[in-house]
C-alpha cells in the first residue's frame, strides 16, 4: 500500500485539519492530524491495520501496546491482524499505565502503535512500560509522523505517511497566539 493511498484515505475524510491547536506536548500547532475522523469509517481504514501489521508480520509479536482513542482503536485492530492479545494504556497526570486488567508477561515482544508522533514523548512512554514490565519493546508502528523532530524511539520505528506542511511551535512563539486566534475546540 502507498503514500500516496494513504494520503488519499486522509484527505477524503477530511482527518488533516487547519486551525490553532494545543498539542499533548504543550507546543502550538496551525495544522493538526485527527486520526480519528479516518477511523470513523472501520473498512476503509483496514488498509493501515493491515499496512502496520505486514510491516510486523515476522517480528513475532505477542502483543500490541496502544493508548488513547485513536492508538487504543489501532492496537486493537492491528492484534487482530497480527493474531495476537492487546494491550491498553491510558495517562493520568502525565504518565501513562496500562488500564487495570492488561499486563504483558517477562520477555513478552511487545509491539506500540500510535497514530502520529509529535515530540515522541507518548512512544517513548509506551515503550517505557514493556521494559518496566520486563517485556521486549520490539518496534513502533505510526500512521503519521510531523516529520519535524529527529526522533530516535531505538527499536523499529515503522511510519505510514509522513505529513507535509505540519508545524509545532512553544506558546511563547506561537504566531498563532501573537494574532490573538483562540485555540481550536
Ligand atoms: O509525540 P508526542 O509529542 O507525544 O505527541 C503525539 C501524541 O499526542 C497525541 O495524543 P493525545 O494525548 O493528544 O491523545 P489522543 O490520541 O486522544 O488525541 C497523539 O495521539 C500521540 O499519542
Ligand atoms: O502532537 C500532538 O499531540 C498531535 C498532533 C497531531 O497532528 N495530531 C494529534 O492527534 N496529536
Amino acid at each position: 500500500m502507498s503514500e500516496q493511498a494513504i494520503a488519499q484515505l486522509i484527505e477524503k475524510t477530511e482527518a488533516l485539519q487547519t486551525g490553532h491547536f494545543q498539542l499533548a506536548s504543550g507546543l502550538h500547532a496551525s495544522r493538526f492530524f485527527r486520526c480519528i475522523k479516518l477511523l470513523r469509517y472501520p473498512q476503509a481504514a483496514e488498509i493501515i491495520f493491515a499496512e502496520i501489521a505486514h510491516r510486523f508480520a515476522n517480528e513475532n509479536i505477542d502483543y500490541v501496546l496502544g493508548a488513547n482513542e485513536a492508538g487504543s482503536i489501532l492496537a486493537f485492530e492491528v492484534a487482530k491482524h497480527l493474531g495476537v492479545e492487546v494491550a491498553i494504556a491510558c495517562e493520568k497526570s502525565g504518565t501513562y499505565k496500562l488500564i487495570e486488567g492488561f499486563a504483558f508477561p517477562v520477555g513478552a515482544r511487545v509491539l506500540v502503535v500510535d497514530d502520529i508522533t509529535t515530540t515522541g514523548g507518548t512512544a517513548k512512554q509506551l515503550l517505557a512500560i514493556a521494559r518496566q514490565a520486563s517485556a521486549e519493546p520490539v518496534g513502533v508502528g505510526l500512521v503519521a509522523t510531523k516529520g519535524l523532530f529527529n526522533i530516535d524511539l531505538s527499536c523499529r520505528t515503522e511510519v505510514l505517511i509522513s505529513l507535509q506542511g505540519m508545524d509545532a511551535m512553544s506558546p511563547e512563539n506561537c504566531t498563532l497566539c501573537q494574532q490573538q486566534i483562540p485555540l481550536t475546540t
